[in-house]
C-alpha cells in the first residue's frame, strides 16, 4: 500500500529563535503529521511556543534543527509563490482595511495565482464566489469591512483563506473575542470545509471545549514535554487531557466535558439529582461554602426544583439554589458568633 501523502510531516522538529548567533530554543523533538481531510486543535498555555510553531511551518521563520515536508516537499527548498499556493494562514490581527470591501477581501485570496496586472481570471472568480458561498458570507460581501461584526471578519477571512485554495489551512486563535453561537459556528464551518475540501486545517485556540467538539485529532503543548496527540475523545478517557491542566486548582470533569474547579473532598452530602447537586456544589465552592459541616443536610428535587437545607439550628425550603445558599451564609454566620 502507498504510503499517505502528509500535507505536513515534521521530524525532530526545533523550533526557537537566534538571536546575537546564540539559540533560543522553545521547543524541540517535535514530530507530528497532518492528512487531507482532519481538522487539528492545537492547545497549549500561554507562551509555551504555538505561534512559534506556526510561523516555522510556514517558512516564517526557520527551524533550529530538524526537518519539516510539505506535501512530500522539503520546506527549504519550497518558494514563496510555491509556499502562498499550499497554505494559507488566518492570523488574530486585524486587518487594516482601508476601504476594503468583504468581497474585495476574499478576492485577495487570488493573490499568488493572478499575472502581473493582478487581473483575476474567469476562473479566479469562481473560485472566489465557491468561497464565499461556503462560508455563506454572501449576504454581506458588499459591506466594507469596518462596517462588519467581529464573527463576520472572521469568516471572511477564513473565506479569504479558501480562495487561497492550498491544501492546509492555519488559523491562529479563530475564535478569540467571539461570543459562545459563533465559536461553535466558526469551527464546524472549518470542520465542513476540512471534510468538503479534503484540506488538512490546523487550529491554535484556547477553546478546549470547542475543540473537543469539533477536532479530529488534538495536539497538546506543555513546556519542555513530549507534544500529546489523539482524538479528543481517547485524550480524555485516558486521563491525557489533564496534561493540560497544570495549574492545582483545575481538573477535567470527563462527565461533563468542562474544565472545573476542584472541589475539596471535605464538603457536604448533597442528595440528590446528580446533575442538580453538580451545580447546587458549584454554588457552595463559589460562596466559600465547601466546608460545611456533616450536621448540615442538603435535599434537592427536580420537577418542579425544590430545595430542603436543615441545620443545626433550622431549616429551609425554596425554588432558587440562590436562596439556600443564602440562608446557609447566614447559618454559617450563626455557628461562627
Ligand atoms: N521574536 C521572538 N524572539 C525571541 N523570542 C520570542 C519571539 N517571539 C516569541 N518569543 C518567545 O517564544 C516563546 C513562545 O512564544 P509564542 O508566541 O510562540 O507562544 P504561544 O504559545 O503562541 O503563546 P500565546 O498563547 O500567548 O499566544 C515565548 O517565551 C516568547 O517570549
Amino acid at each position: 500500500m502507498e504510503k499517505p501523502l502528509y500535507t505536513i510531516s515534521a521530524q525532530d522538529l526545533c523550533i526557537g529563535y537566534t538571536r546575537k548567533k546564540q539559540e533560543i530554543k522553545v521547543h524541540d523533538g517535535l514530530n507530528f503529521q497532518l492528512l487531507p481531510g482532519q481538522l487539528y486543535c492545537l492547545l497549549g498555555p500561554n507562551g509555551v511556543g504555538k505561534s512559534t510553531l506556526i510561523k516555522t511551518l510556514l517558512g516564517h521563520i526557520p527551524a533550529l534543527s530538524g526537518s519539516i515536508y510539505i506535501n512530500g516537499k522539503d520546506l527549504k527548498k519550497l518558494s514563496a509563490e510555491q509556499m502562498a499556493k499550499t497554505a494559507s494562514v488566518v492570523l488574530t490581527d486585524r486587518v487594516s482595511s482601508g476601504n476594503l470591501h468583504v468581497a474585495d477581501l476574499v478576492a485577495l485570496g487570488r493573490v499568488p495565482f493572478t499575472n502581473w496586472a493582478g487581473r483575476l481570471a474567469e476562473a479566479d472568480l469562481h473560485i472566489i464566489a465557491k468561497a464565499m458561498e461556503a462560508t455563506k458570507i454572501n449576504y454581506f460581501k458588499d459591506k466594507p469591512l469596518s462596517e462588519i461584526s467581529d464573527g463576520q471578519r472572521q469568516k471572511a477571512m477564513i473565506a479569504r483563506a479558501l480562495a487561497q485554495d492550498g491544501q492546509l489551512i492555519i488559523l491562529d486563535e479563530p475564535t478569540a473575542h467571539l461570543d459562545l453561537i459563533n465559536r461553535h459556528e466558526i469551527m464546524q464551518l472549518l470542520r465542513t470545509i476540512c471534510k468538503t475540501e479534503n484540506k488538512s486545517i490546523l487550529v491554535i485556540t484556547h477553546d478546549l471545549e470547542v475543540a473537543i467538539e469539533t477536532a479530529d485529532e488534538l495536539w497538546l503543548m506543555q513546556c519542555g514535554e513530549p507534544l500529546i496527540q489523539g482524538s479528543p475523545e481517547d485524550l480524555i478517557v485516558s486521563g491525557k487531557i489533564q496534561h493540560l491542566l497544570t495549574s492545582p486548582g483545575l481538573y477535567f470533569d470527563i462527565h461533563h466535558g468542562r474544565v472545573r474547579s476542584t472541589y475539596p473532598d471535605t464538603v457536604t452530602t448533597i442528595h440528590g439529582p446528580a446533575a442538580l447537586c453538580q451545580w447546587f456544589l458549584a454554588a457552595l465552592y463559589k460562596a466559600g461554602l465547601q466546608h460545611l459541616g456533616s450536621d448540615y443536610e442538603i435535599h434537592l428535587f427536580e420537577e418542579p426544583f425544590k430545595v430542603m437545607v436543615k441545620t443545626p439550628t433550622g431549616g429551609f425550603e425554596g425554588e432558587t439554589i440562590r436562596a439556600a445558599v443564602d440562608f446557609l451564609l447566614m447559618a454559617e454566620d450563626e455557628r461562627l458568633k
